[in-house]
């Protein structure tokens, strides 16, 4: 086939991703150009939550991939709206990085050593009701920004701490940076962390074709199970969530672990169930985890929500 023009917003991440797909599918042997969107997320200075959650980020993408402008699209998989988009299709969801989030934060500190009163900035209300819920006294600041930034108000000291995904601060090298890996058992991640998305249109076989090679079958379970509860979730409930599936070795075989987390901002209401399932069926996995934490309570919670139009677009 010809060149494949791979779409990309302009975010040092973003490009880094992009240029990351972009090299596997060079060393496939395809040729790949790239191509830079301009997302109103981008530009927007506004809260993120303000402007209808991190979808802004994927939709100008998704509207260039329909469009014909461009043929491959690389998101972060957590950034991803749940609901399918018509036309278009997850061509391949390549090997995960570390899923987990981290701490950075001055003087080298834990969230253990953090003395009470430490002000912690995420715009994640995921990780604002997790970090409340552990009981140590944070005073949680919403920030927002790219990682560069985020790390930025540590280092400049307006911030104790802040917390962000572990797999963004390796693909931009600043692993150096963080000061704790999170253990899930206090802050599960965003549904998808540390996965990416290449999505083309549907209609597109030698894309498909193309991009095929990249998908790897663990990441692809884990995250459709993640996925399946967060979307079971938000058709109830406005709760932030956490969501961590892992590939585990069976009596019989392969099956698959999920964790779920589902509280209020505050971190007053904390619910954390757990199930494991067959490998084979992560839908089914997601989707019956999702009910009994709804049936424990989550759909109660009072969570942050959006605008009326992006209730599946979260800031994770
Ligand atoms: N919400 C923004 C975002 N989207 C993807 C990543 C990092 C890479 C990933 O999780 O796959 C980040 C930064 C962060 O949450 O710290």
């Amino acid at each position: 086939m010809t060149t494949l023009r791979l779409g990309t917003r302009r975010s040092r991440l973003a490009t880094t991703q992009s240029q990351w797909v972009a090299d596997q599918l060079e060393a496939a042997g395809h040729e790949v150009e790239l191509v830079e969107i301009t997302t109103e997320g981008d530009v927007s200075a506004q809260a993120l939550t303000a402007i209808g959650g991190t979808g802004v980020f994927a939709s100008a993408i998704r509207h260039a991939l329909l469009d014909g402008r461009i043929d491959v699209a690389v998101h972060s998989l957590k950034d991803l709206p749940t609901a399918p988009e018509p036309g278009l299709t997850i061509a391949a969801v390549p090997v995960r990085e570390d899923s987990r989030d981290v701490l950075v934060a001055r003087d080298g500190l834990t969230l253990g050593e953090l003395p009470q009163g430490s002000v912690v900035g995420t715009g994640s209300p995921r990780r604002a009701a997790q970090l409340a819920a552990l009981g140590l006294g944070l005073e949680i600041r919403p920030i927002r920004g790219n990682v560069d930034t985020r790390i930025g108000f540590v280092t400049e000291g307006l911030l104790d701490a802040v917390v962000l995904a572990r797999a963004g601060l390796s693909r931009l090298g600043r692993l150096g940076d963080a000061t704790e890996v999170i253990d899930p058992i206090q802050v599960l991640p965003a549904p998808g962390q540390g996965a990416l998305a290449v999505e083309c249109r549907s209609d597109r076989a030698d894309v498909l074709d193309a991009v095929a090679s990249l998908d790897d079958a663990d990441t692809r379970v884990a995250v459709t199970a993640e996925r399946a509860l967060l979307r079971a979730l938000e058709a109830g409930c406005t709760a932030p969530v956490g969501a961590l599936a892992e590939v585990v070795e069976g009596d019989d075989g392969l099956e698959l672990s999920l964790r779920a987390f589902a509280g209020s901002d505050d971190g007053t209401i904390e619910l954390r169930r757990s199930l494991v399932g067959p490998y084979t069926e992560p839908e089914a996995l997601g989707a019956r985890l999702a009910q009994i934490l709804l049936d424990d309570g989550a759909a109660d919670i009072e969570g942050t929500t959006t605008t009326a139009t992006s209730r599946s677009e979260h800031v994770s």
